[in-house]
């Protein structure tokens, strides 16, 4: 991915100020669905739609199989340019803020006719078995973690890296190869 320029300070407080609205927003809806309770229900995470926004966002950033070999059955021409004229961006799917962390852009409409610019799990015959199971387990995880811990925050001190310019570390998957360092509290 190519790297962003940005000034250090204002990109840092404002992916602070992003993050904590993402926080409290989810707590939010974890609360009101949850009441009481704690143990999420596969019915219960179904009604947390913001949280399928932040997985969805999470995914979109950092897709876990990250590339795919195909093979064309036939001659396949690519279009060799987007817009009326050909001298646009071929692929433009996500706008101006797209190396943005925001899962709003997925409840907000715009990405309704997105079709195959958005597949994780792969698409076709061969779509991942295991999506349903996935994104089941990772919404359960989030859910707990949120409950468990009153306060999860970037450490001080800690850069607030933009997208793009972290280390990754390509295995089967792909991972942050420096992992992901939070801090947290518990009650
Ligand atoms: C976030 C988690 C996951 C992501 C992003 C993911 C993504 C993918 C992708 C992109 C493929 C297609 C690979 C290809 O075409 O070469 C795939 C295939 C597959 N995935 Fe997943 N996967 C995830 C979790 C899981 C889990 C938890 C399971 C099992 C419980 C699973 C089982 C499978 C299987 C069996 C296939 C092969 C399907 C086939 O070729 O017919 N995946 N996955």
């Amino acid at each position: 991915m190519p790297k962003m320029g940005f000034r250090a300070g204002s990109a840092r407080s404002l992916g602070m100020l992003r993050h904590t609205h993402v926080m409290e927003r989810l707590r939010g809806e974890i609360a009101s669905v949850m009441g009481g309770g704690s143990i999420p229900s596969r019915e219960q995470i179904r009604r947390m739609p913001y949280l399928a926004c932040v997985i969805k966002e999470s995914l979109r950033l950092y897709p876990p199989v990250p590339l795919n070999n195909r093979e064309a059955v036939r001659t396949t021409i690519l279009p060799t340019g987007g817009g009326p004229d050909g001298d646009k961006p071929m692929l433009n799917i996500y706008g101006h803020d797209a190396y943005e962390f925001r899962p709003e852009r997925w409840e907000s409409g715009e990405l309704a006719n997105i079709g195959w610019g958005f597949f994780p799990f792969s698409g076709g015959p061969r779509q991942c078995l295991g999506e349903d199971f996935a994104q089941m387990e990772v919404s359960y995880t989030i859910v707990r973690m949120l409950q468990t811990f009153s306060h999860i925050s970037l450490p001080i001190g800690e850069p607030n890296e933009p997208v793009g310019s972290e280390k990754q570390q390509l295995t089967l998957v792909l991972l942050s190869a420096e992992g992901c360092k939070v801090e947290i509290l518990k009650g």
